[in-house]
């Protein structure tokens, strides 16, 4: 009897399944049309069709629940049954669901169109995001004119958005209660299925702390050294305007003037691929090859012709790089607004690691074709991104010429590193530690500014440039904020895209512990088989087990572990408690002066 019940179950969820992979084969060519051009016409086509999609979903979890599967024999059966019980946001009612999705659309759409005027011509007027406030961030020295954009853009792209979030954050909070969740924060980690999930950041964050206060107390002194004491304090907090990031969240463009070794000869990645006329359809094939020579598979036909990889110049489209899945087995595409620049180039390896992951496991039932969760999703392309940035791939490339490897080169380069993968963990975990409050209720609308800044403050160590209040929303300058992102995954991907990291180079024969010759910080995968074929088999599981699964195939553990992290960048952490030393830097901050509760 079971048995047969059982029998029935499985054709009936292979059939949902099928369905389900046609309406989000239609849900995501219709989100492409509005995100590729940003008009009124397009976003009333994706309501309409986004309506209709969770109409059916609807109609298909009402069927769904009257199957007695929690007793099934089959464990991948089980799992396939528990993740179509959860309806998610279709759970709302269509006039709510409505409301939500327009609440969402109006501030990305904000988000995507905001233009600021220029600092040095205020009646050019038409500056967006991307190209232009981030050239200005990637390059500008000057202080007045960094507080100003950072002002600016903070008004158009932030406070703009709060009506809109509050609603979404009731919406949202509704439709969570609807699935069986308390809120928003419990259904966000739930996709993490682990019942310790806040307390293990909290445990990482503590990991990884001394070495964060350690480069944060060099920056700082680094900085005060350029734009004085007025500007930058010797205890407190960094203004934020002045880290080369428009949200703070990497580091790497102050790389330049503020490295432990100045005289040595600095590898500007971006003026290399200028100087060698690189151009963006040239950095892909570039990342491309670099999958294929790991054995894993290349992009494909439908990949070069559909995807949008330059910023059009006649319409208006969300810049913000994303990977797109349509769920057919061949649609699989990149939208990118790339510029020539080293950052880009470790964004293309990203997004290009979305997209192998796509094609790794598009063989699953679409229910499966998931990351193990989606913490490795996003660290699958940065930890490619690693070899690509390590000093021997990029002579190898001829991108760096010469320099044999010396003591005070490989501090350099691990400080270049530590701006980009050190300093982002205190801003990734904020991000959603706020959140996680606003949705609980324990931050209200009314406190959302001051709470934003004082998780910023206590967890990263930097303060607004000027008084901020409850007219400003500055979290919602964050593309993820206003485009209803979560963010716990990039926090996670930083912290295991070490542990692949470090078995990836152990398979490929490039790191071996304690060989000083094998150092992890100049391994290279590239060409390595081994490497891409434990990667690939790692992929392939999509989400049909549960992640832990996934990490012990690939690294022998079973945990989320700081371990590799620390590892990787252990000389740069003893260097900087040695110079930090030694010139009397304060480590950590005492609290801002400026008012922002
Ligand atoms: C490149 C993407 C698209 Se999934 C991104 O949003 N990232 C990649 C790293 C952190 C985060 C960000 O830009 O804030
Ligand atoms: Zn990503």
């Amino acid at each position: 009897e079971l048995e047969a019940l059982e029998h029935e179950g499985r054709e009936y969820i292979l059939e949902l399944d099928r369905a389900t992979g046609v309406r989000r084969n239609r849900g995501s060519l219709a989100e492409w049309a509005y995100a590729a051009n940003l008009t009124k016409e397009n976003e009333d086509r994706l309501m309409q069709i986004r309506l209709e999609l969770s109409q059916q979903e609807k109609a298909a979890w009402e069927e769904t629940r009257m199957y007695k599967w929690q007793g099934f024999q089959d464990k991948e059966l089980k799992r396939m049954f528990r993740k179509y019980n959860e309806l998610g946001v279709s759970a709302l009612d269509d006039e709510k669901y409505q409301q939500l999705m327009r609440a969402v659309s109006g501030m990305e759409s904000n988000y995507a169109t905001a233009k600021i005027c220029s600092y040095k011509n205020r009646t050019k007027c038409d500056l967006e995001l991307e190209p232009e406030i981030v050239e200005i961030f990637t390059k500008s020295e000057d202080p007045e004119e960094l507080k100003y954009t950072w002002l600016e853009w903070h008004k158009v792209a932030g406070a703009k958005a709060r009506n809109n979030f509050t609603r979404y954050v009731e919406l949202y909070n509704e439709a969570a209660k609807l699935n069986g969740y308390k809120n928003v924060a419990d259904l966000w980690q739930a996709d993490y299925e682990m019942t310790d999930f806040e307390e293990q950041l909290e445990s990482l964050w503590c990991d990884v702390k001394p070495l964060y206060e350690q480069i944060h107390a060099y920056v700082r002194k680094k900085l005060r050294d350029k734009y004085g004491e007025e500007v930058v304090s010797k205890r407190g907090p960094i203004p934020a305007y002045l880290l080369g990031n428009m949200w703070a969240q990497t580091w790497g463009n102050i790389e330049s003037f503020t490295r432990p070794y100045p005289d040595k000869k600095e590898m500007d990645i971006t003026q290399a691929m200028k100087d060698q006329k690189y151009t963006p359809i040239k950095m892909f094939q570039m990342a491309d090859e670099f999958f294929r020579s790991l054995n894993l598979t290349g992009m494909n036909e439908k990949f070069w012709k559909n995807s949008i990889i330059e910023k059009p110049t006649n319409r208006e489209i969300v810049c913000h790089a994303s990977a797109w899945d349509f769920f057919d087995g061949e649609d699989f595409r990149i939208k990118m607004c790339t510029e020539v620049t080293g950052e880009h180039l470790r964004v293309i390896h990203h997004e290009m690691g979305h997209v192998e992951y796509f094609m790794q496991y598009k063989h699953h039932p679409t229910v499966f074709r998931d990351g193990a969760n989606t913490g490795f999703h996003e660290a699958l392309g940065d930890t490619i991104a690693l070899s690509v940035s390590s000093p021997k791939h990029l002579r190898r490339v001829g991108l760096v010429s010469g320099d044999a490897d010396d003591e005070q080169s490989e501090i350099n380069q691990l400080y270049k590193m530590g701006l980009d993968k050190i300093v982002f963990l205190p801003f990734a975990y904020m991000l959603d530690l706020f959140r996680y409050g606003v949705f609980r209720g324990t931050t209200t609308p009314e406190e959302y500014n001051c709470q934003y800044w004082r998780l910023r403050e206590s967890l990263q160590g930097v303060e607004p440039p000027s008084v901020r209040t409850e007219q400003d929303f500055d979290a919602a300058a964050k593309y993820h904020v206003s485009a209803n992102v979560e963010y716990a995954r990039y926090y996670v991907s930083f912290i295991i895209q070490f542990q692949f990291h470090r078995a990836l180079c152990s398979l490929a024969g490039e790191y071996a512990p304690g060989d000083v010759n094998r150092k992890l910080v100049d391994c290279d995968i590239y060409q390595s088989v081994a490497a891409g074929n434990a990667l690939a088999n790692m992929m392939r599981m999509g989400s049909s087990r549960p992640w832990q699964d996934a990490m012990e195939a690939l690294t022998g553990q079973r945990e989320m572990k700081a371990d590799g992290l620390l590892e990787y960048f252990r000389p740069l952490y003893e260097w900087l408690v040695a110079e930090n030393q030694r010139t009397g830097e304060y480590i950590g901050w005492e609290p801002s002066k400026i008012q922002y509760c």
